[in-house]
């Protein structure tokens, strides 16, 4: 799906581009597709449902069984992480499903919760730490 220039931007090397993905709406459908509903009973289809809890209270995850096809390898995104409980039950729902869960990428880290550590072995990538 990305473009590829070869020879630049310089000889031998051949440049992958991610920009055309994201001007065209069903490639980056395609790449970035949010299948996991944090509203339990949201989904139409039969659910695979993985309860967790969060700083404040307990919540639900929910996966339709048929959404992911065994070994899709998933990137988890989120904007917050705080005790890792949400990553965590997204990454049980995904496993269970087949998926390989390639690691959790969040915008905001709140360093003094255990988000980080919540699933030993699994990358956490984060953009700015509170
Ligand atoms: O690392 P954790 O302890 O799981 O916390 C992080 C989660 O908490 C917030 O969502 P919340 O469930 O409060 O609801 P929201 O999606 O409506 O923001 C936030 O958006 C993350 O999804
Ligand atoms: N302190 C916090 N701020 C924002 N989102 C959160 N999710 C769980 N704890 C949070």
């Amino acid at each position: 799906m990305c473009a590829s220039f070869a020879d630049y931007p310089k000889t031998g090397i051949v440049f992958k581009e991610l920009t055309p993905v994201f001007a065209d709406g069903a490639a980056l459908r395609q790449m970035v597709d949010s299948v996991v509903s944090a509203y339990a009973g949201k989904l139409p289809r039969p659910v695979s449902a993985e309860a967790y809890a969060l700083e404040y209270g307990r919540a639900t995850l929910e996966l339709h069984r048929d959404d992911i096809t065994s070994g899709t390898r998933v990137l988890i995104l989120d904007d917050v992480l705080a005790t890792g409980g949400t990553p965590g039950a997204a990454a049980v729902l995904l496993e269970r499903a087949g998926a390989v869960v390639a690691g959790v990428g969040v915008v905001l880290e709140i360093d003094e919760l255990p988000g980080r550590n919540n699933r030993p072995g699994r990358e956490v990538v984060s953009l700015p730490h509170a």
